[in-house]
C-alpha cells in the first residue's frame, strides 16, 4: 500500500538541506524510526532540480551498503515529495569534526577505510559521487559512517557542466582547470576528494583552503603542505591520492591495503578497546 504522511508521527527537525527539511519520524504501525525529508514541489520547479531529484531517488533507492545512507521509499501529496531516509543515530560528521577540531589517526583511518569500501561499491555500479565532503557524511549509531546526498552523483563517465554552489575545496584539478568542466572525467575524481577528506580529518582544515581564486590555483597545481604532526604513513597515503593526473591516483583496493589503514583497522579490537580503557 502507498505510504502517506498520516502513516508517520513527526518528531524533531534533523536538518535543513538546500531543498527541504528533514524530520525524525516514526512509522505508526511498525514503530520504525526514520528521517523523513520533505521537498516542496514548487521549490524543485523553481530550482529546476526535478530531474536531479528524480535521478537521486532512482540511484539511492537501488543502493544497499552499510556505509551508504538508505532511501527506503518515497511518496508525495499535491504539494510535497516525502523521502523515507535511514536515520543516522549520531548525526552529521562535520559537526563531530568541527567539535573535535581534528580526528585522531585511528578514527580517521577507520572512516577512510569505510569511505573506500562505500566508494568501491558505488564505482562498481559506475556511480561516482562527485560531492564527497564532511557535510555529506552522517554517523550511525555504532559510529559507522554513511555517505548521503547523491545530488551530484551521476553515471560515469560524464562531461556534464555543473554550476558549483558549494565549496571548491573538494574539487579535483580536472574540474577547476579552465575548460576542465568540459573534459570527460570519471570515478577518479572521488579518489582526489577522498584525499582531501583524509587531510581534513587529520588536520582540521582542507588542504587547499584559501580565497576562491587561490584555492582553484592551488588545486590546479596540487600545492599543499602536510603539517609535521601527521604521521609518515598518513602523509604517504594523502600524497598518493592528491595526484594531479587522475590515472596515477591510488586505486581504492590499494587504499584499503595501505599500511596506514591496515595499522589502524586490523587492530580495531585491541586498539579501540585500549582507547576505551584509557
Ligand atoms: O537529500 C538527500 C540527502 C539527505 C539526507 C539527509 C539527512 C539529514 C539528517 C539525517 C539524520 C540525522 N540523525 C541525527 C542525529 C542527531 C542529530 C541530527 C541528526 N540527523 N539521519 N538521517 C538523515 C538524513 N538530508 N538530506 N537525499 C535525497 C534527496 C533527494 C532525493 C533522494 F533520493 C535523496
Amino acid at each position: 500500500r502507498e505510504l502517506t504522511l498520516n502513516d508517520f508521527e513527526i518528531g524533531k527537525p534533523l536538518g535543513k538541506g538546500k531543498f527541504g527539511r528533514v524530520y525524525l519520524a516514526r512509522e505508526r504501525s511498525t514503530g520504525f524510526i526514520c528521517a523523513l525529508k520533505v521537498l516542496h514541489k514548487s521549490e524543485l520547479v523553481q530550482g529546476k532540480v526535478e530531474k536531479q531529484v528524480r535521478r537521486e531517488v532512482e540511484i539511492q533507492s537501488n543502493l544497499r551498503h552499510p556505509n551508504v545512507l538508505r532511501l527506503f521509499g518515497y511518496f508525495h501529496d499535491k504539494k510535497r515529495i516525502f523521502l523515507v531516509l535511514e536515520y543516522a543515530g549520531h548525526g552529521e560528521l562535520y559537526k563531530h569534526l568541527r567539535k573535535a577540531g581534528k580526528f585522531e589517526e585511528w578514527k580517521a583511518a577507520q572512516y577512510i577505510a569505510q569511505m573506500a569500501a562505500a566508494l568501491k561499491y558505488l564505482h562498481k555500479k559506475h556511480i561516482m559521487h562527485r560531492d564527497i565532503k564532511p557535510e555529506n557524511i552522517l554517523v550511525g549509531i555504532h559510529g559507522e559512517i554513511k555517505i548521503s546526498d547523491f545530488g551530484w552523483s551521476v553515471h560515469a563517465p560524464n562531461n556534464r557542466r555543473q554550476t558549483m554552489c558549494g565549496t571548491l575545496d573538494y574539487l579535483p584539478p580536472e574540474m577547476v582547470k579552465p575548460g576542465g568542466k568540459d573534459n570527460f572525467y570519471d570515478e577518479k575524481i572521488d579518489l582526489w576528494s577522498l584525499g582531501v577528506l583524509m587531510y581534513e580529518f587529520l588536520v582540521g582544515e582542507a588542504p587547499f583552503e584559501d580565497t576562491p581564486v587561490m584555492t582553484q590555483r592551488r588545486i590546479a597545481r596540487g600545492e599543499m603542505t602536510v603539517p609535521s604532526f601527521v604521521s609518515p604513513e598518513a602523509r604517504d597515503l594523502i600524497k598518493k591520492l592528491l595526484v594531479l593526473d587522475p590515472s596515477k591516483r591510488l586505486p581504492l583496493t590499494e587504499v584499503e591495503q595501505h599500511p596506514w589503514i591496515l595499522k589502524h583497522c586490523l587492530a580495531k579490537g585491541g586498539e579501540r578497546a585500549a582507547h576505551r580503557s584509557s
